[in-house]
């Protein structure tokens, strides 16, 4: 059986206990350590736990975290008033606000209250802009995390076929772009795409951002393809991605799992972006 799968937990490790080195050195060396606020407003079981995640994954690389459990009912303008508060505070680096928000707020002009220099989920327009235009920014954690996992595999980007399935503002359309900016040719699929097995069959370099489980069989992967599943749907209490896993194995010569791929480096790269958001700060060495 070939062993072609992309271990992300374990490359998410490594990086993080490479996050942990450089705090500890930032720590003697400075006497103060970066610093992440997370807002999670309801009771959404799912954010929950992920926020918890994140909460502990701080705490294990030796970086200042709080977490802002806010009722159901709170206002947008309340939600404000903590953003602006945060974006003072010397000792946070770092924002985030747990999406999905409860209805009748909205998340756009929430997260632009967020000062862009402590955006670390790369949500706001101004990072979103300077994403779009080439220019320096902080990058979405799940898209950056699929274009490492791309990179740990060793296969080169420029000038292949990339096809993104999915074209959500947080995962889709940011690897979109990130795949145009390494110079691979580009194709975004999405659910009005016709048939979607004649472009997926295309994909030299495949990633499946949807919710949709098996939406991407295993037949429709090209040979030798490189599948990077950015999938998360529960069923039955089980994690499970877009793509027919099995099959696609077979004809890849790298995939991901779910879970155990992209997952783990979504929390990795908010951990790297809010170290680099507090050297930003402080104008240390990047
Ligand atoms: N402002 C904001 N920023 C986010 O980055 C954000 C968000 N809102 N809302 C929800 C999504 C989802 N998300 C995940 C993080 C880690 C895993 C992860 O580590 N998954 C593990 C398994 C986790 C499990 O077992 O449930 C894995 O795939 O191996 C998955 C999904 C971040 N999100």
């Amino acid at each position: 059986m070939k062993n072609n799968i992309i271990d992300g937990k374990e490359i998410a490790k490594n990086i993080r206990a490479g996050l942990a080195k450089e705090i500890e050195m930032i720590k003697e060396k400075y006497g103060k350590v970066p610093g992440l606020a997370v807002i999670l407003v309801g009771h959404d079981p799912a954010s929950h736990t992920y926020v918890s995640m994140k909460e502990k994954a701080c705490k294990k690389i030796g970086m200042y975290s709080e977490v802002h459990r806010l009722s159901e009912d709170t206002t947008q303008d309340q939600i404000i008033e903590l953003i602006e508060k945060l974006n003072k505070d010397d000792k946070i680096d770092g924002i985030l606000v747990q999406l999905p928000l409860p209805k009748g707020i909205n998340e756009n002009i929430v997260n632009y209250k967020i000062s862009p220099e402590k955006d670390v989920d790369g949500f706001h327009a101004i990072n979103a802009g300077n994403l779009f235009l080439g220019e320096k920014s902080f990058v979405p954690c799940t898209p950056k995390g699929i274009i490492r996992l791309i990179k740990e595999t060793g296969i080169e980007i420029e000038g292949k076929n990339a096809v993104v399935v999915g074209r959500s503002n947080i995962v889709g359309k940011p690897t979109a772009i990130l795949l145009l900016n390494e110079n691979a040719t580009v194709k975004i699929c999405h659910s009005r795409t016709r048939d979607l097995a004649k472009h997926v069959k295309e994909a030299d370099i495949l990633v499946s951002a949807v919710g949709k489980p098996e939406i991407i069989k295993g037949e429709m992967i090209k040979e030798g393809a490189v599948v990077i599943d950015a999938g998360t749907t529960k069923v039955d209490g089980k994690l499970v991605g877009d793509v027919e896993f099995d099959l696609a194995k077979d004809r890849a010569s790298w995939i991901t799992p779910v879970p155990g791929g992209v997952g783990p480096m979504t929390i990795t790269m908010l951990l790297e972006n809010t170290l680099e958001a507090f050297k930003k700060r402080w104008n240390l060495e990047p």
